[in-house]
Order: C-alpha cells, then structure tokens, then sequence
C-alpha cells in the first residue's frame, strides 16, 4: 500500500453537493470518511457515491449505545458493505461484544474500530471533567485493550499514543489516527497532535487528515505536500 493509500480525507461538510465537489477535486484520494455532520444530512446517498467512484469508506458513526441499540446499529450498517466502522470502547464489553456478532455473517464485513479518548480531548479533561483517575496513555491503552479482548478490529487514538498501543496490541491490530495536523497547519479543537510523518513512523496503519486539506485554499496542493513529506 502506497502512503497516499494510508491517508483517510473526512466528508466533514453539510450537503451532498459539498460533498461531490471534494470528491471532484481530489480524485487521487482513495479512502473517504463519512462522519456524523454528512450522514445525518444525506444518510445513505453517498455511500452510493463512493462506491460508484470505487473508493475505500470510513463510517464513522460513533455508535455509544446499549447492548441491543449497538447490535441493531452495526447490523444496518455492515449492508452498506463499508471498509471502516466506528464505535466508542466507553459503550462496554457487552456492546462491544455485540457489535462483534451484529456483523458477523454480513457478506462484507467492516472492520470495527473503537474509540479510545477524542483527540480534542486532553489530560486535564480526562482528570478534572470526566474524572478519570488514570493517566491518559494509560487510559487510551486500556480502552484499546478493552475493545480487543471483545474481538473489535482496531482502534482509533491520537498519534500520541499509538506507538504504546501498537507495541501492546499487536501488529495485526488497525490503528488509526486522527489528531493529525502537518507543520503548517492550524491545529483547530484538536488537543493530542502530531504530524503525519510521526504518526505513521509511530506505528499508525491510518492517518485521517481534515481540515489542513479541506478547508485549505488549494487542497490539492495540501495533499500533494502532505503525501511529499510523509514520502522523504
Ligand atoms: O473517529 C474519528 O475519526 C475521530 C476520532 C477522534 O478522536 N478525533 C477525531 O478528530 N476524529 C475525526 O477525525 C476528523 C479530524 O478532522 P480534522 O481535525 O479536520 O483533521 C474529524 O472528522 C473527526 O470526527
């Protein structure tokens, strides 16, 4: 796999029509990510897109549920026959466990990630907000460590703690990262960053890469310096 083929563009816009214009521009871009803002504007459309286009999906729904509500969720989601699929770790081993089996027998499985802590998120959220009493790598591993005993696939973290995750998970286990802002770029609500070059030295299999290509004024210029440095 080329790195260009490691690097996931988010759909972070609120229209079909937005949508397609990206798509438009950046045909080079293999792997698309759907998130909340587009799926909830168009649903299932444009996936329809992607597909027509022969592109790689990443849909990003962030299920956090009970049990029966995560099974149900992943069971409608695994026919529109996508590569990625996310849930939070914080939903607990019986919805993960759930999620596992709701996508079982589909005919094309998607691989499911969990969150582990938002990469907007920082050490003093975690202690003073949420009050976790665990130190934030360790908190990102567990969840992690969580999701793969229930048999998730992978997991999403900040480029932060994947190399700790991928010594502790394993080579097999899919590592994506967001939080991911070349030196140029503006790091936004992102809290736990790193640059693209580090995060895949780091050991992530995935880097997902907004804003610093899709808001930039020439994002196809953006990608090509992004694919360069992470090439040299
Ligand atoms: O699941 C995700 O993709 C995700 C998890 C996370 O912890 N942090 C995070 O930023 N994301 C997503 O990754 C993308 C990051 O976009 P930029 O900040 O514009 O690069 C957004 O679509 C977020 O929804």
């Amino acid at each position: 796999m080329s790195v260009a083929d490691q690097i996931i563009v988010p759909l972070d816009v609120p229209t079909e029509e937005a949508a397609i214009a990206l798509l438009d521009r950046l045909p080079q871009v293999s792997f698309w990510k759907v998130g909340l803002e587009l799926f909830v504007a168009t649903g299932p459309t444009i996936l329809k897109h992607l597909k027509e286009r022969k592109k790689k999906i990443f849909l990003d729904l962030k299920f956090h549920d009970i049990p029966n509500t995560v099974m149900g969720a992943c069971r409608s989601a695994s026919r529109y026959e996508v590569d990625l699929l996310t849930l939070h770790a914080t939903a607990g081993k019986n919805a993960l466990k759930a999620a596992r089996e709701a996508i079982a027998h589909s005919a094309s499985p998607p691989q499911l990630l969990a969150i582990t802590l938002l990469t907007s998120l920082n050490a003093r959220d975690l202690a003073f907000d949420l009050k976790i009493p665990l130190e934030l790598p360790e908190y990102a591993l567990q969840m992690a460590l969580l999701a793969k005993d229930c048999g998730i696939n992978g997991a999403v973290c900040s480029p932060q703690e994947v190399a700790q995750l991928r010594a502790v998970c394993g080579k097999d286990f899919v590592l994506v990262c967001p939080g991911v802002r070349p030196s140029w770029g503006q790091t936004g609500d992102q809290q736990r960053v790193m640059t693209p070059k580090q995060a895949l030295d780091a050991g992530a299999n995935y880097l997902v890469i907004g804003r610093p290509i899709t808001m930039s004024d020439d994002p196809v210029m953006a990608w090509n310096r992004i694919v360069d440095e992470v090439s040299s």
